[in-house]
């Protein structure tokens, strides 16, 4: 009876010990086969190994490196000048343009002492094809100039908070957060609207439209989507609140001397410069 118990207790430690260390048998197998000196084995282990090694370099490099956005997006609705801006960014040059129905690119210096190099790509404005270039291009852009025409703002605002709302609210923009420059242009012709009062103007105009597009929403499936809640909740909205960069300036493409003179896109050139 006495034996018996003890041979059981010293059963029990052994299951214990072999729980305690699962590898053991393996270690063992593999200790064996090292000192049996097997070749093929050696080779196989080897090389399992060696991927073992491979595969935890690569994960590091592609899980901590970060991907580098290069891309200054042109975008705004039709005939606010994103073609001529571009050209003027690029060649300084005045060119008579036409409505855009896809995209353009090249590549871009920014005045500045780093040398920086981006890709500016100006995008059709009209509502058609706005979306389709939008989603191609959205995820490479380290900015976006979003270009007004502060001539016809007041009649345009709707469209413009509109098109903006859509832009700030998307996913991978919101994650990304790159840089915006709302691109207050023709300020050569004397109606142009001031960046001050355009950004007032949007601002109240978005948070008209935060609450439409909330209820839209909520009322088809009782949630707010896939897309990004604007702004802070429960507080009218401001530019300010957003988790990206955002800066409101003034230019002109056309410039104040018409077709033979310069442009005025020195703040634009100068915020580019900043990226
Ligand atoms: N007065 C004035 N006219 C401008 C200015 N910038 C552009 N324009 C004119 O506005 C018109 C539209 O300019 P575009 O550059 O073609 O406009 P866009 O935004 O590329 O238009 P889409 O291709 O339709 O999206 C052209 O006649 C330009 O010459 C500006 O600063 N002042």
């Amino acid at each position: 009876m006495k034996a018996d118990s003890t041979g059981g207790n010293m059963g029990d430690k052994a299951d214990v010990e072999i729980s305690e260390n699962p590898f053991e048998p393996y270690i063992e197998f593999l200790r064996q086969q090292l000192e049996d000196q097997d070749p093929i084995f050696l080779i196989g282990f080897i090389v399992a190994l060696a991927v073992v090694v491979i595969t935890c370099v690569f994960l590091k490099y592609f899980l901590t490196s970060k991907t580098v956005r290069s891309a200054v997006l042109l975008v705004g609705l039709c005939d606010s000048g994103k073609t001529l801006l571009f050209s003027r960014l690029l060649a300084s040059k005045f060119k008579r343009t036409q409505t855009s129905i896809t995209d353009s690119s090249a590549p871009y210096k920014a005045k500045n002492d780093r040398g920086s190099a981006w890709t500016l790509i100006d995008l059709p404005g009209h509502d058609s094809l706005r979306s389709l270039y939008l989603e191609k291009f959205k995820s490479g852009a380290r900015a976006i100039v979003f270009v007004v025409d502060s001539a016809i703002f007041q009649k345009e605002v709707r469209d413009v908070a509109e098109f903006l709302y859509v832009l700030l609210t998307d996913n991978v923009i919101s994650r990304n957060a790159p840089a915006l420059v709302v691109a207050c242009n023709k300020q050569d012709i004397t109606m142009a609207k001031s960046a001050k009062l355009i950004q007032q103007q949007l601002e109240k105009e978005m948070n008209t439209l935060r609450v439409t597009h909330s209820a839209a929403l909520s009322s088809q499936d009782g949630s707010v989507g896939g897309s990004v809640y604007l702004g802070k909740k429960g507080k009218d909205f401001e530019f300010g609140q957003l988790p990206l960069k955002v800066e409101f300036l003034e230019c002109s493409a056309r410039g104040n001397k018409g077709e033979e003179g310069d442009a005025d896109i020195e703040s634009l050139e100068k915020s580019l410069a900043k990226l």
